[in-house]
């Protein structure tokens, strides 16, 4: 399923009608009608309705009076509201059809927003800013979204929830809280990302008569079973472990030696044929926690964190490894710089960057030009506080719009860069995919270094990079889902996800 921005939806509608030749009318009249139908369905009967459709003066007003029209012609109880009757020449059409249709039409002022205080409607229609909200919502308009928020109606928002932003998912000043949002074509940014997603109710596309063929080229997409290749799940009766690839994972200190059990017990548990750990000698007492198939190369430590001298030691074993794994509970130290700076500059294997292989990553020139010019394939997996490190910006500049601060990461470092979050973004810079499953159950330490052991295994397994991080965040996700069909949010454990991952890829499989 594709997402769109605004200004991909205006270049649609440009085609639409400049090339295709459908005139911005009929799109109105589709999109009014695609909202009305929804409402129609939702309500047994509308005449004992009250209802208020509040329009804007862009075509998202247009919209609205097009509903109000549909409404007008089954209930006697619809008013239209409006904040300004200079509309634009499209809305028009609408507007002056409603005038000869003598429909309750008023023009908005603070002392008809307090007369409405003491009216009751039981549905509302917002159709005051959909995708040409530019700026921050205040005055009149604040106080009639703050009216309909606290007016008890069931209310539906065309397009977007007014004060919503379609491209960033950021509230511009206050927001309408939509029952139900009717969109149209594909879902918008703001539709799928947070805060947005909280205003926007349940979100119904539409099809407003587009033709498909002008609707090409978009690059954002939410993540689903269809974009993902699990033809390398199949395993030959004829094969062996050297099939399915070997990790090595170069993860734990004194400090955080679970970090190092997680994520290779999540590679393992995803389907590698051998997982190799690096870690300070110290974390072997860790045993319990470890899958006793796990090979451990116990490194010589300083202080609990691995050393750089008792690492180079195992540099043999760096051509049997088929992907890297690196960060997970090292903590940020110069051994664990000189560490990556050593493997950049000595190996040619396909890296997964997590945790303190970022901040290291954040803070050190010489990583950032090695790593920039790397050969192999490469994911980064920031969570937004560490992709703020990277990008050396405030954490909410990458809240405000993770989609460029997750380009701009894959772009840089020439990587696929997995932005973590509630909804994470997975891209290689150019193609983005939004990953819309999981649960706040997953907020929690070491989630992330069970997604690192899963990527890990799936680039061992043959994917590409890309591939790799697209299942990995998907059966991560799915995975944490389907233990809630068993336990809650609160009880559901980083290493509930790893034991889960089989009736997850079962599923996956099955379909
Ligand atoms: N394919 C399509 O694209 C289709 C689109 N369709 C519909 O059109 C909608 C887009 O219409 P749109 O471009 O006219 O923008 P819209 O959201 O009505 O708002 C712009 C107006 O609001 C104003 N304004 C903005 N911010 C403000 C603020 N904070 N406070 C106060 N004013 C503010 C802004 O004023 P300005 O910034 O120009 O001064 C301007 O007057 C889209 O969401 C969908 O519903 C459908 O008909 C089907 C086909
Ligand atoms: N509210 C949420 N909804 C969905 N997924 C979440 C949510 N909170 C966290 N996650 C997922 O959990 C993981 C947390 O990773 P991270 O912050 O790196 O944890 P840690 O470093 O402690 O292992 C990420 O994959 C993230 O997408
Ligand atoms: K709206």
């Amino acid at each position: 399923m594709f997402v769109l921005t605004s200004s991909q939806m205006r270049e649609i509608d440009r085609k639409a009608s400049q090339e295709i030749g459908i005139p911005e009318v009929v799109l109105m009249e589709n999109a009014g009608f695609c909202v009305f139908e929804e409402i129609k369905r939702d309500f047994e009967t509308l005449d004992d309705k009250n209802i208020a459709v509040f329009c804007g003066k862009g075509n998202n007003g247009g919209d609205g009076f097009v509903v109000a029209r549909y409404l007008a012609q089954v209930c006697p109880n619809v008013k239209v509201f409006l904040f300004d009757d200079n509309v634009t020449l499209t809305s028009k059409v609408f507007l002056d059809i409603l005038k000869k249709l003598e429909v309750d039409i008023n023009i908005l002022s603070e002392e008809l927003l307090s007369s409405l205080r003491a009216q009751r409607f039981d549905i509302i229609v917002d159709a005051i800013f959909g995708i040409g909200l530019s700026k921050d919502i205040d005055g009149l308009y604040k106080k009639v979204i703050e009216y309909i928020n606290g007016s008890g109606a069931y209310v539906y928002s065309v397009d977007i929830p007014s004060g919503v932003c379609s491209d960033s998912a950021q509230i511009k000043g206050c927001a309408v809280r939509a029952s139900k949002t009717v969109t149209f074509v594909y879902p918008k940014v703001g539709h799928i990302l947070y805060p947005g997603s909280y205003y926007c109710g349940k979100v119904i596309v539409k099809d407003i008569g587009i033709p498909e063929k002008i609707i090409k080229d978009i690059k954002v997409k939410i993540l689903t079973a269809e974009d993902l290749d699990i033809s390398k799940f199949y395993r030959y009766p004829d094969s062996h472990k050297g099939d399915y690839g070997k990790v090595g994972i170069v993860a734990g200190s004194k400090y955080y030696p679970g970090a190092a059990a997680l994520c290779s017990n999540a590679a393992l548990q995803s389907g590698c044929g051998l997982c190799y750990l690096l870690t300070p000698k110290e974390v072997l007492y860790f045993q319990n926690f470890r899958r006793p198939e796990i090979i451990v190369l116990p490194v010589e430590s300083k202080e609990g964190i691995v050393s750089f001298d008792g690492f180079v030691k195992f540099d043999e074993y760096f051509a049997k490894f088929d992907v890297l794994g690196f960060g997970c509970g090292l903590t940020k130290n110069k051994e664990v710089e000189k560490i990556l700076i050593h493997i950049l500059e000595n190996f040619q294997i396909p890296i997964v960057i997590d945790a303190d292989g970022l901040n290291v990553l954040a803070s050190s020139r010489d990583v950032r030009e090695l790593l920039a010019s790397y050969k192999s394939q490469k994911v980064l997996t920031p969570h937004y506080m560490e992709a703020a490190r990277v990008l050396d910006v405030d954490v909410k500049d990458v809240a405000k719009s993770p989609i460029d601060a997750a380009k701009k990461i894959a772009s840089e470092f020439r990587a696929i860069c997995v932005l973590k979050g509630s909804r994470t973004i997975i891209t290689d810079g150019d193609e983005v995919f939004i990953n819309i499953l999981g649960n706040p159950g997953m907020a929690k330490g070491g989630s992330g270094d069970v997604l690192t052991g899963i990527i890990l295994s799936m680039i061992a397994q043959g994917y590409s990079a890309f591939e790799a991080a697209k299942l990995a965040v998907y059966l991560h996700s799915l995975s944490a889902d389907i233990l809630l069909e068993k336990k809650t949010m609160q009880t559901i454990l980083p290493s509930d996800i790893i034991d889960g991952l089989d009736s997850t890829i079962k599923r996956l499989i099955k379909g």
